[in-house]
């Protein structure tokens, strides 16, 4: 059975429905930053603080690598996995890749408190860094995904649902089975 594994920004939903997801299909969840944080026994931010960004990526790539072997699961990644050649080939031969799409005014209200996002903490402005990087990354997501969703005007389970049904209409399988 395949993974359904999600891809896309910040903020665009993938831990929060990647469990709706996982409930409705009675399948394990995983997300990568909380293994790769319960992994290391520290944060995203410190990672980011004492390895840099570089140091981050390497154990994203191997956490990656080492989820994609389980069967079947859902995974939801962080919004950058994407940037790894390494990964996008890894997610792609072991899973329906679900991109789940969002504006970056949506980014913005979805993060105005958040804390727990390196990349934005130290942003001078969030609104350029979350365009550069939808200027950079969202190619990337479009051409990784089996399947796009687009996620504005829904709430998670209703994204969750969107995603089920897209799979059953594309693949012609109850997802259950796929
Ligand atoms: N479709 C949505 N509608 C409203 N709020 C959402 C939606 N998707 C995510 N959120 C909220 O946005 C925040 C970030 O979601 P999260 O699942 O952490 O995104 P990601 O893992 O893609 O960064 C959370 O507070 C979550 O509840
Ligand atoms: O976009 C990125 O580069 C990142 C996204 C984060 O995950 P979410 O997409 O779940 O916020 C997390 O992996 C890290 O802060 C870096
Ligand atoms: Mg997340």
């Amino acid at each position: 059975m395949k993974n359904i594994i999600l891809i896309g920004p910040m903020a665009a939903g993938k831990t929060t429905i990647g469990k709706h997801l996982a409930q409705m299909l009675d399948r394990p969840f995983y997300d990568s930053d909380d293994e790769i944080e319960s992994k290391a026994g520290i944060n995203i931010s410190w990672i980011f603080d004492v390895e840099g960004e570089a140091g981050f990526r390497l154990r994203e790539e191997k956490m990656i690598a080492q989820l994609c072997e389980k069967h079947p699961i859902i995974l939801s990644t962080g919004g950058g996995a994407i940037k790894s050649g390494k990964n996008r080939l890894l997610i792609q031969e072991n899973g329906i890749v679900v991109y789940l799409a969002t504006s970056v005014e949506k980014q913005l209200q979805r993060t105005k408190n958040d804390t727990k996002r390196p990349l934005l903490q130290n942003a001078a402005s969030k609104k350029e860094l979350l365009e550069s990087l939808a200027l950079e990354r969202n190619p990337l997501y479009e051409s990784t995904a089996h399947i796009i969703i687009q996620t504005d005007n829904h709430k998670p389970k209703n994204v969750a649902l969107l995603i089920i049904e897209a799979i059953e209409e594309k693949f012609k399988v109850d997802p259950v089975r796929v």
